[in-house]
């Protein structure tokens, strides 16, 4: 399928700072596509520009195959980091206010159920909670009925249960069919909404792709754990075996037959754990460094 919206060595110079420094992608239609990284990565420049709210240094977007043109902003929807909310509006004020700025509408009261408004539309916009305001914010950026939506660190901030239920939200947003593209620094968001991710370092791109095959691809074995009172008496250990602090740690690239053999062998399982590799592993392996710091 051909990219709804591409990027082509994308570059971006601020004095001193290459904040973007070649970065090409592809998103399908329908796709969440995820920018990951850490903080001042690039993450949200790279928005910005495919947004078409800056100017690249150099490269170039396509969206539907065209130059970024004057429509394009009537078939996208933003959430920024920060929207300045208008004082003294309510939810419902506030909903009206953005959607007076578009020809395109999205239907107002799907949009509210979409987006858990209802009992929230007479609310002072100031008297909402972390959770309530970002349900507002993709209200907003939905207004527009958009094909495409940008979603800058949609959840930071967020305690966990209010990100969840955010999540929840965007996973309805993506099956009514709308592309998203999102940055975060949290890696289990990306691992539970984005169909690709661009793992971003340094304005790079250190690694694309579907979630699972970078994982399966830079962390061919998973690793089994099992208490060394666990191995049977006499049973020789794989070569590659590490013992520690009174647990064995096993590598294993078919987990399936490794458990067979083990049982096989009459190891106790009952205590036994499979750890598998996450993108935050991904990310320290590839840059050397945490994701978080
Ligand atoms: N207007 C600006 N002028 C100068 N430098 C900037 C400007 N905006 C961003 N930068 C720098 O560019 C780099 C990338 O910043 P950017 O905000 O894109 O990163 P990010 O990955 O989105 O981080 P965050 O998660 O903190 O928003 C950083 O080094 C930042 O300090």
């Amino acid at each position: 399928m051909s990219a709804l919206i591409e990027s082509r060595d994308l570059v971006r110079l601020y004095p001193g700072v290459r904040a973007v420094d070649g970065i090409s992608l592809g998103v399908e239609p329908g796709q969440c596509y995820g920018l990951l990284g850490p903080n001042g990565a690039g993450k949200t420049t790279t928005l910005e520009m495919l947004e078409g709210i800056q100017r690249p240094t150099s490269g170039q977007i396509l969206f539907k195959g065209r130059p970024l043109d004057r429509e394009y902003r009537q078939s996208i929807g933003i959430q920024f980091q920060a929207t300045a909310l208008q004082d003294f509006q309510t939810v419902g004020e506030s909903l009206r206010m953005f959607a007076s700025l578009y020809q395109r509408r999205a239907d107002r009261d799907e949009l509210i159920r979409l987006c858990n408004l209802s009992e929230l539309l007479d609310r002072d916009t100031r008297r909402l909670s972390g959770g309530q305001r970002q349900r507002l914010l993709l209200a907003i950026a939905l207004v527009n009925s958009p094909e495409l939506v940008f979603l800058d660190e949609p959840t930071t901030g967020l305690d966990p249960q209010a990100r969840r239920n955010f999540w929840g939200l965007i996973e309805r947003v993506q099956r009514r069919g709308t592309t998203i593209i999102l940055t975060t620094h949290y890696m289990e968001e990306a691992e539970r909404l984005c169909d690709r991710v661009a793992i971003v370092d340094r304005g790079r791109i250190v690694a694309e792709g579907r979630p699972a095959d970078l994982i399966r691809a830079h962390f061919p074995s998973r690793v089994i754990r099992l208490p060394d009172s666990a191995w049977p008496e006499g049973a020789i250990l794989p070569p590659e075996a590490v013992i520690e602090d009174g647990e064995i740690e096993l590598y294993a690239e078919e987990v399936a037959s490794t458990l067979a053999e083990l049982e096989r062998l009459g190891a106790d399982l009952g205590d036994l754990r499979l750890e598998a590799p996450n993108l935050e592993d991904l990310f320290l392996k590839l840059t050397g460094h945490a994701l978080r710091a």
